[in-house]
């Protein structure tokens, strides 16, 4: 049978936060204990770790927060990790405390920056969490569901706005350079076109959209847009205005409204499975990987692939959403 050497975990948070990110440290530390393991919270994310803000957690320090957004670890992002020099300093804390191995919550660049710690030899696992789900390697992120939950209540109530005042509405949806929580939204809010960064969507496909939906006497026009998009929103609704279409035109970045907030359950049961399943990883040796979510089951994938593959955006979605909107 394998033995762990692994005695001591480090846990943390970094990046953009996401609702889940406590129930998964949560997880982490709760597991760790029940394995005999020592669990040290590490604050602030790398900036943390470069500082030593370290401190250790028990069952009850990690009670009450579930139901909590953001993380209690905070977050934030650091270029002086992203040097060589950051990361040896970053290694030599880790060892003047005796941390033996790393559990990391973040998006994709937090788990570049695992990934290379993993390449100087710490165990780590990564666990992905970010609302923009703009990872290889896991059908969904700790987070994403909370956001697209967020953005539906936002475009329903923009929606009454609309249809009262018969107009167009531009919704900003977050994701950096990833249209997956535009595509989502449009689709279950019935949205007559989504724009995002992977598919090109010329100007005049958007126009078509907002006169057709005039015509044909709707009262309003809901228009998702990814914030990578090639056109952002407030750009659209210039040029929009402009042709003097049948609607006036609004728009609204939901901007970081979208990133706080109470979890949903699945969320919480997301984070909380990958949680258990990173210690489990780490004690039976299975490190430079990530927890990923494979239909049902939670797999291990290596940070190799994590951060060197792109995640691409279903096509089929993004017709779906089209041939729904007339
Ligand atoms: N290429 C990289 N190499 C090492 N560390 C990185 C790299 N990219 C990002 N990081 C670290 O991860 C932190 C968080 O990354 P960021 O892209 O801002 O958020 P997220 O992890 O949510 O995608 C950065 O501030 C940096 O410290
Ligand atoms: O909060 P900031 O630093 O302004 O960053 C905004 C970015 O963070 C996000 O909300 C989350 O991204 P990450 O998970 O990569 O941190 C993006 O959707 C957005 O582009
Ligand atoms: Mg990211």
């Amino acid at each position: 049978m394998f033995r762990s050497n692994i005695h001591t975990i480090g846990v943390m948070t970094s990046g953009g936060d996401s609702p889940g990110m406590n129930p998964g440290i949560r997880a982490v530390v709760r597991a760790g204990l029940a394995n005999g393991l020592r669990v040290i919270g590490i604050e602030d994310g790398y900036e943390g770790l470069l500082n030593a803000r370290f401190k250790e957690l028990g069952a009850r320090d990690v009670g009450g927060i579930l139901q909590r957004g953001g993380t209690f670890l905070r977050t934030a992002r650091s270029m002086e990790f992203k040097t060589p020099e950051g990361q040896r300093k970053a290694i030599r804390n880790l060892n003047n405390a005796g941390i033996d191995a790393l559990v990391i919550l973040g998006g994709d660049g937090s788990l570049t920056g695992g990934m290379a710690l993993a390449a100087q030899g710490v165990p780590v696992v990564g666990i992905p969490a970010s609302i923009d789900n703009d990872i290889f390697g896991t059908d969904m992120c700790i987070g994403v569901d909370t956001a697209l939950n967020t953005i539906v209540d936002a475009i329903n109530k923009l929606r009454d706005t609309a249809s009262s005042h018969n107009r167009a509405f531009l919704v900003e949806t977050m994701g950096r350079h990833c249209g997956y929580l535009a595509v989502q939204a449009g689709i279950i809010t019935g949205a007559e076109m989504v724009v995002v960064p992977e598919f090109e969507t010329p100007f005049e496909e958007v126009a078509t959209a907002v006169d057709e939906a005039y015509k044909r006497g709707k009262l309003h026009c809901i228009i998702v847009v990814a914030e990578g998009a090639k056109l952002n929103a407030t750009e659209l609704a210039q040029k929009l205005e402009e042709m003097k279409l049948g609607f006036d035109t609004r728009v609204t970045v939901l901007g970081h409204v979208q990133r706080g907030g109470k979890p949903t359950a699945f969320d919480r049961f997301l984070a909380t499975r990958f949680g258990v399943k990173a210690v489990e990883f780490l004690l039976s040796g299975q490190t430079g990987v990530m927890t990923g979510l494979d239909g049902r089951e939670i797999v291990p994938v290596p940070l190799s692939q994590v951060v060197s593959r792109p995640r691409t955006l279903s096509e089929e979605y993004m017709k779906m959403a089209r041939m729904l909107a007339r």
